[in-house]
């Protein structure tokens, strides 16, 4: 049975149709690609699953039971948390206070528990492999760190579903591989992952099932195992990529550009002849580098116009 399912869902703005008669199901330990082209619908669906949209039709059922999601606090508060790019944090506040700003463990007399919310701040950071102090503020850390406690806040709610909105957009490489560990961790854990990403490298690296979006529709579904990436282009754009850049036979025409071998003439003579012997003697990357080093035309002759030589390279 699905964790969370969604069945018929509308949503209009003024003069669009942004979402009509939606469906999305997503399952307990599995990532979910929500794939679709711009203007698809994907981020209004999270707006709804985020409570920041309310649907115009449809229903929402989370572990079988049918539930509304009024506010944002509603669905955190249902175990729906989101990971954004831009999720909002604050650099005066320490790590431990911006994870959990607006839902602090509280002790006696309702007062904020300070010191397990840095406990639990800890063991968040230690979960998803973050070497982060909690009580470090918030703008003494790199950008890298700062989007691992965006990550941590969006865990600190007791998450059934999470919610990557294309979560690697501005990662580097290393990043988006921990981001992929992070991602496996939390199948592991048992969440249900709604991936949203244009990239279909990562998309079957670790989808294991898919969900297209074309204009606001869903037009296909399935395990990521049964699909190529051909297929998913198809459904998200509504016609075959053969279709899409056709293959036409184009007549090859008179060159527009002839670029004449150019060669730099060296300075002097001898300069020559050093460069010549530097040239034939380059046998590895560091003393061919040497040897172009050595042959660079010095500032006098940089003025020069360059000699030519009588063969010609066409352009293709
Ligand atoms: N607040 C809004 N007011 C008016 N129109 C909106 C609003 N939000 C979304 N839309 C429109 O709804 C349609 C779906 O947009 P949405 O942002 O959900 O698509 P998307 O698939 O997330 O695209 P992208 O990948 O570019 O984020 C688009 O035509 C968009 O212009």
């Amino acid at each position: 049975m699905p964790v969370l399912s969604l069945s018929g869902i509308d949503r209009s703005f003024p003069g669009v149709k942004a979402l009509d008669g939606v469906a999305l199901e997503l399952f307990a330990g599995e990532v979910t690609a929500l794939v679709g082209e711009n203007g698809a619908g994907k981020s209004t669906l999270v707006k709804i699953l985020t409570g920041i949209h309310q649907p115009d039709a449809g229903e929402i059922r989370l572990g079988g039971e049918v539930v509304t999601l009024p506010t944002a606090h509603a669905a955190a508060r249902l175990g729906i948390t989101a990971i954004h790019q831009e999720t909002v944090l604050f650099d005066e506040l320490t790590v431990a206070e911006n994870i959990f700003l607006g839902h602090a463990p509280r002790g006696r007399f309702g007062l904020v528990d300070w010191r397990a919310m840095r406990r639990q701040a800890a063991a968040i950071l230690e979960r998803i492999g973050a070497a982060i102090d909690p009580d470090v503020r918030l703008k003494d850390l790199a950008i890298a760190s700062r989007h691992l406690v965006a990550i941590a806040r969006a865990l600190s709610v007791d998450a059934r579903v999470v919610i990557m909105d294309e979560p690697s957009a501005a990662l580097s490489h290393k990043e988006i591989e921990e981001l992929y560990g992070l991602v496996e961790k939390l199948k592991a854990e048992g969440k249900a992952i709604l991936f949203i990403s244009h990239k279909f490298d990562e998309i079957f690296r670790i989808a294991d099932r898919y969900t297209v979006f074309r204009d606001g529709q869903k037009v296909g579904a399935g395990r990521i195992a049964d699909v190529v990436q051909d297929d998913l282009v198809k459904m998200m754009v509504g016609r075959s990529v053969d279709r899409i850049y056709p293959k036409v036979a184009a007549r090859i025409g008179e060159p527009v550009l002839t670029v004449a071998a150019t060669a730099t003439r060296p300075s002097s003579p001898t300069s020559a002849s050093r460069c010549a012997a530097a040239r034939s003697s380059a046998s590895t990357a560091s003393s061919a580098r040497g040897a172009r080093n050595s042959c660079r035309p010095s500032s006098g002759s940089r003025s020069r116009p360059p000699a030519r030589s009588g063969s010609t390279a066409r352009s293709r």
